[in-house]
């Protein structure tokens, strides 16, 4: 790949570079579904959010942030590519954890392109071989584009050593990978031309203000469980699930009651924290991120509440829109 030799030395810091709308982009119209598909915590999702602009999946630091299947539209002049951020692909010991990789075997079908995305930084792993193994072995055969995420921790020594092992593992050549870092947006313009020029020719989908196809509920729901996952550790932030309960539009304000749901009373204590002040520092920073997301005024009241089990639950998960 000629573009990786001009990228800046990976030891200095590298200046953010934001979406290339205006960038040249293949006439005719090309439009397409993009599966973003990789370990937990690899960056699929600060990558969708910086491609489309917005935040549509949630981030933290947390392996298997994201859920459930997130869809995140990107225009462009002369294109339009669905993206389908996919919960990170892991053993999975509980009912919502099965769903989850479910939903990331599903996302192989019925696209037109699949980005696998890797931790750069590190060689591959068992996990990652199993991933490379589903995208290849997936029905419909699609183009495979490799995004090395993390350049920012990769060492100079070790990106022939990685770059080589991934590729290896996905049987793609030296033309199908990007080396990208994410949280800086560095090499995303280039890593979208790749795949905005193997997109095929057709029309639009979705209307050119559409972002994304979740519901400003469940975003809502997902900014509160972001603002745990990040204030939490160890066990809590897997436990933890956000169900809207009351949403009423009063002109520009909107009123939404949301229940915080934890599977232990210690883990309500945690988020309740002395005197409140851990569940008021959580509704603040919410809220000003719902603010921002809805254009208007928001009353936010959220309730910690213990269910036991709750990822067991076959009903919960369909209340949570976690499963259909
Ligand atoms: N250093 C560095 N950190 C990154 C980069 N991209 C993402 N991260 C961080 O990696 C963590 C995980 O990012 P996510 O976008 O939530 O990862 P994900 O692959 O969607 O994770 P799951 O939801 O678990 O599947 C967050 O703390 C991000 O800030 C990057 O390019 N460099």
């Amino acid at each position: 790949m000629t573009d990786n030799e001009a990228i800046p030395p990976i030891e200095q810091p590298v200046e953010a570079s934001p979406p290339t709308p205006n960038a040249q982009r293949p006439t005719p119209f090309r439009s397409g579904y993009v599966t973003l598909i990789g370990k937990p915590n690899v960056g699929k999702s600060t990558l969708l959010n910086h491609i489309v602009g917005q935040k549509v999946s949630i981030v933290s630091n947390k392996p298997q942030t994201t859920r459930r299947r997130v869809i995140g539209i990107a225009h462009g002049p002369g294109y339009e590519a669905a993206f389908i951020d996919t919960p990170g692909v892991h053993e999975a010991h509980t009912q919502l954890g099965k769903q989850m990789i479910e939903q990331a075997q599903m996302s192989l079908a019925d696209i037109n392109l699949v980005v696998y995305v890797a931790d750069g930084a590190h060689h591959p792993g068992d996990l990652d071989k199993l991933i490379a193994k589903m995208v290849k072995a997936s029905e419909v055969k699609v183009p495979i584009i490799l995004c090395m995420n993390k350049m920012d921790l990769l060492k100079a020594e070790d990106v022939v050593r990685n770059v080589e092992a991934y590729t290896g593992l996905l049987g793609i050549t030296e033309d199908d990978y990007m080396l990208t870092t994410a949280t800086q947006g560095h090499n995303v313009d280039k890593l979208m031309d790749m795949i905005v020029s193997r997109l095929p020719v057709g029309d639009p989908i979705y209307d050119e203000d559409e972002f994304t196809d979740q519901s400003s509920r469940f975003l809502a729901a997902e900014l509160v469980r972001e603002k745990i996952l990040i204030a939490t550790r160890q066990e809590v932030p897997h436990s933890v699930a956000v169900m809207i309960e009351e949403w009423e539009d009063e002109g520009d304000l909107t009123r939404i009651g949301a229940s915080i749901l934890v599977e232990k009373v210690s883990q309500r204590g945690i988020l309740i924290g002395k005197q409140g002040q851990f569940l008021k520092k959580i509704g603040t920073e919410a809220r000003a991120e719902i603010e921002e997301l809805l254009g208007h005024r928001v009353h936010l009241d959220l309730h910690v509440k213990v269910s036991e089990g709750w990822r067991m639950n076959p009903r919960i998960l369909r209340e949570l829109e976690y499963s259909e």
